[in-house]
């Protein structure tokens, strides 16, 4: 499988309005400038949640079905004209009466490539903290999900996603050199888990791990934590945004992930005879 170096952009979009317009057409223009950065990206990612206000209620009314979807000719047009792989981040999803958090996925030709529903549905209650039950109103995803591109094989998960293990995993055993997960953590978790998770599935499965978050707006009614971030094989954080709107770029070296996996060789040390090898099947 092909692992060649490439450079990666996180958008970690601000200005996510009401109004699924002016969202989509602030997306489309950080895209291009992305694009247009010295620094020339290769694959290009958005944040989750990136066409609406993050909320249980508002999944409904901005939900679309992929086949009709405005958000994906947007994106689909977005990553042909500037000729670059894109992860869409994530938008609402209709199909028939069952809504999901899709995360779409485009080639530099603007075909849609993959799609990932997020699996684990973000359903918490820290009292007096955050309380937050998307399967409200969406339902969970069935499947793990990845994409191979001309320099990597890039595994999807969206937020939620990275507080279980086993997805990685199976993502990182599929041959996946980089795990990338939109996402939008809070200011109650955000603090005490969001580098932690992050560092942990990249030291757990010797891979890179990215994700992307909407920028903070504490006018909106959910507090993103931002702090976009890249993480290499040794756990270091490559690169990180603050909380405000950036484009963060960071150079993924293959070279990294070999001197992991050559130094602590758990990739071959596994105990299949002892534990169960959760990728099997897959
Ligand atoms: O796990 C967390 O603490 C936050 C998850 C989240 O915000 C999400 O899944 O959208």
């Amino acid at each position: 499988m092909v692992f060649k170096p490439f450079r990666l952009a996180l958008i970690q979009l601000g200005n996510i309005t009401a109004n699924k317009t002016d969202n989509l057409k602030h997306a489309r223009d950080m895209i291009l400038k992305a694009a247009a950065n010295s620094k020339k990206p290769d694959l290009i990612v958005l944040p989750e949640c990136f066409n609406s206000p993050y909320g249980h209620k508002h999944f409904p009314v901005y939900a679309e079905t992929i086949a009709e979807s405005e958000s994906v000719k947007m994106l689909s047009a977005a990553a042909k004209e500037t000729n670059t792989w894109l992860i869409g981040g994530s938008i609402p999803e209709r199909d028939g009466e069952q809504l999901y958090n899709t995360c779409t996925v485009y080639s530099p030709q603007g075909d849609l490539v993959a799609t990932h529903r997020k699996v684990h549905l973000f359903d918490i209650d820290i009292p007096g903290k955050i309380t937050f039950k998307e399967s409200e109103t969406l339902s969970p995803g069935t499947t793990t999900n990845y994409f191979d591109t001309e320099f990597a094989r890039i595994g999807l998960g969206i937020c939620y996603d990275i507080r279980f293990p086993e997805l990685s995993m199976i993502s990182a055993r599929q041959g996946c050199h980089v795990l990338i997960y939109p996402g939008a953590f809070n200011l109650t978790t955000g603090p005490l888990h969001w580098e932690l998770l992050q560092r942990s599935r990249a030291v757990d499965n010797q891979v890179f791990f990215a994700t992307c978050s909407p920028a903070r707006d504490l006018t909106a009614g959910y507090h993103a934590w931002g702090h976009s971030m890249v993480v290499d094989p040794m756990a270091k954080v490559l690169v990180e945004a603050a909380e405000a709107e950036e484009i963060v770029f960071a150079d993924i070296d293959p070279a990294l992930l070999e001197s992991a996996r050559a130094g602590i060789p758990v990739t071959t040390q596994r105990r299949f005879d002892v534990y169960p090898d959760v990728s099997e099947g897959k």
